[in-house]
C-alpha cells in the first residue's frame, strides 16, 4: 500500500502537467557492504506540496532523496516523477535540483557564477543565463552579493546561494537535505518561514529532509517518519502529532511520556511501583502488557478529576525553557517528564494530572490501540 497522507494542507495542489508529483514505489536501497537503508518505502509526494522526511539520525533520508535525484540507484523499486519511471533516467535529466546542508558552492566562483553554473552545465544561452540569475537572485535577496565569493558571505546568504542554484534551474521537483540545520537557532526559524513562503508562490514539489521535529511541523503538508530504512508513519502533519501510530512516532514528534506495564482491570503494573497506576475509566485498555503515552504539556498539578489519569512523581531535575520549565520526574522505575510553569525543588513530592481524552494507548508491539485520542 502507498503511503500518502489523508489530511493534507489546501495550499496542495492537484496535479497538472506542469507540476508533477513524486511517487517511491516498493524502494529498497541495498548497499553492498550489505546495509539495507531502504526497505519496501512506499510514498506518493503530492504536486506542489512539501513532504517532510523526518527520522533519527542512519533511518535512510537522504539515501531516499539520493534515490529520488538520481545519485543512488535503488536495488528494487521504482522512482516516478509524473507517473513516468525516471528510476533509469540520468539525474540531470529529472528536473530535480537538490540543496545540501553544507550548501556545495564552487569557493572559486562568486555568488553569481554559482548560480550561473547549473545553466552554463545544460547548455543555456548567455542571454537566458543572466536573466535567470538575476531573477532568483531578486526572489532570495541576494541580488547585492552576487560579485562576492562564498567565503565573503555570511552562513545565511551562503544557503540562499546554495537555495539559488537550485531553483535557477527552475525544477518540478526541489530536494533539500537539512538545508538549515547549520545555521544558529533565529536565522533558522527566519530561513523556514522565507523558504514556505517562497515555496507556496513557486509550488515545487518539494521533498525536504530535517532531524527537527519543529521544523517538520511547520513546513510539512505531509509528514513521513522513518525508522530503520521503513515508514512508520505517514500523514498531514497534524494528524501526525495528534494521532501517532506508534509509539516510537509518539516519543520521535513531541517526546512523549510511556508508561508501559501490565494492565488489568483498570490498573497498570508497573516495575517498581507495586501500588501501579489507576487508568481513567473511559480508557478501554486491553489485558496484558500496554503502553500509556502522555505529552509533558498534558500533565497539570493540581486538583484531579473523575476520569483523569494521576501520577505521583519524584522530580530528579528542572530545567529552564523560558516562562515554563520541564521537570524531569520518576514513577516507579519510568521517566516522566512534564511541563510546568512553576518551579518545584528536586526531590518534593509532584502529583500531576491527565484528562484520559490527552491519553494515547499502544499495544505490546508499539502499535496504537485507540481510534480517538
Ligand atoms: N555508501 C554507503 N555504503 C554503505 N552504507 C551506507 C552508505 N550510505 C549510507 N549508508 C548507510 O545507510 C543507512 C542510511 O543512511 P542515510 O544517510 O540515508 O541516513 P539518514 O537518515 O540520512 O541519516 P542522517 O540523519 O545521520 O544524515 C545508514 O545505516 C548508513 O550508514
Amino acid at each position: 500500500m502507498t503511503a500518502t497522507s489523508p489530511a493534507l494542507s489546501s495550499s496542495v495542489r492537484t496535479e497538472t502537467a506542469s507540476t508533477p508529483g513524486v511517487t517511491c514505489r516498493n524502494l529498497v536501497k541495498r548497499f553492498p557492504d550489505g546495509t539495507v537503508a531502504l526497505d519496501d518505502v512506499d510514498i506518493e509526494c503530492p504536486p506542489g506540496g512539501i513532504t517532510v522526511l523526518l527520522g533519527p539520525s542512519g533511518c535512510g533520508k537522504t539515501t531516499l532523496l539520493r534515490c529520488v535525484a538520481g545519485l543512488e540507484q535503488p536495488t528494487a523499486g521504482a522512482v516516478l516523477i509524473g507517473g513516468r519511471d525516471v528510476t533509469r533516467v540520468d539525474a540531470g535529466l529529472r528536473g530535480v535540483a537538490m540543496v545540501f546542508q553544507n550548501h556545495a558552492l564552487y569557493p572559486d566562483k562568486t555568488a553569481g557564477g554559482n548560480l550561473a553554473f547549473p545553466l552554463k552545465m545544460a547548455g543555456v544561452p548567455k542571454r537566458e543565463r543572466v536573466r535567470r540569475v538575476a531573477a532568483t537572485a531578486e526572489l532570495l535577496h541576494i541580488d547585492g552579493l552576487l560579485e562576492r565569493r562564498p567565503s565573503q558571505l555570511s552562513g545565511g546568504q551562503r544557503q540562499r546561494v546554495g537555495i539559488g542554484r537550485a531553483l535557477v534551474r527552475e525544477p518540478d521537483v526541489l530536494l533539500m537535505d537539512e538545508p538549515f540545520s547549520s545555521l544558529d537557532a533565529e536565522l533558522r526559524v527566519e530561513m523556514r518561514a522565507e523558504f514556505l513562503a517562497l515555496q507556496r508562490r513557486l509550488g515545487m514539489t518539494t521533498l525536504y529532509v530535517t532531524h527537527d521535529q519543529i521544523e517538520a511541523l511547520s513546513l510539512a503538508d505531509q509528514l513521513v517518519v522513518l525508522r530503520d530504512g521503513r515508514i512508520e508513519q505517514c500523514a498531514g502533519a497534524e494528524e501526525l502529532f495528534r494521532r501517532p501510530a506508534t509509539s516510537f512516532v509518539a516519543t520521535f514528534l513531541g517526546g512523549m511520556n510511556l508508561l508501559t506495564g501490565t494492565h488489568r482491570d483498570g490498573r497498570l503494573s508497573i516495575p517498581g511501583r507495586p501500588d501501579g497506576l489507576t487508568l481513567p475509566p473511559s480508557l478501554s485498555a486491553p489485558d496484558g502488557v500496554v503502553t500509556v503515552g502522555v505529552r509533558p504539556e498534558d500533565l497539570r498539578p493540581g486538583p484531579g478529576r473523575d476520569d483523569d489519569l494521576s501520577l505521583e512523581l519524584t522530580p530528579v531535575l528542572t530545567e529552564l525553557l523560558g516562562r515554563e520549565r520541564l521537570v524531569h520526574g520518576t514513577f516507579g522505575g519510568l521517566r516522566v517528564k512534564v511541563r510546568l510553569h512553576a518551579d518545584i525543588a528536586v526531590g518534593e513530592r509532584l502529583i500531576v494530572h491527565a484528562s484520559a481524552a490527552d491519553l494515547h494507548l499502544f499495544g505490546f508491539d508499539g502499535t496504537r490501540l485507540q481510534e480517538a485520542a
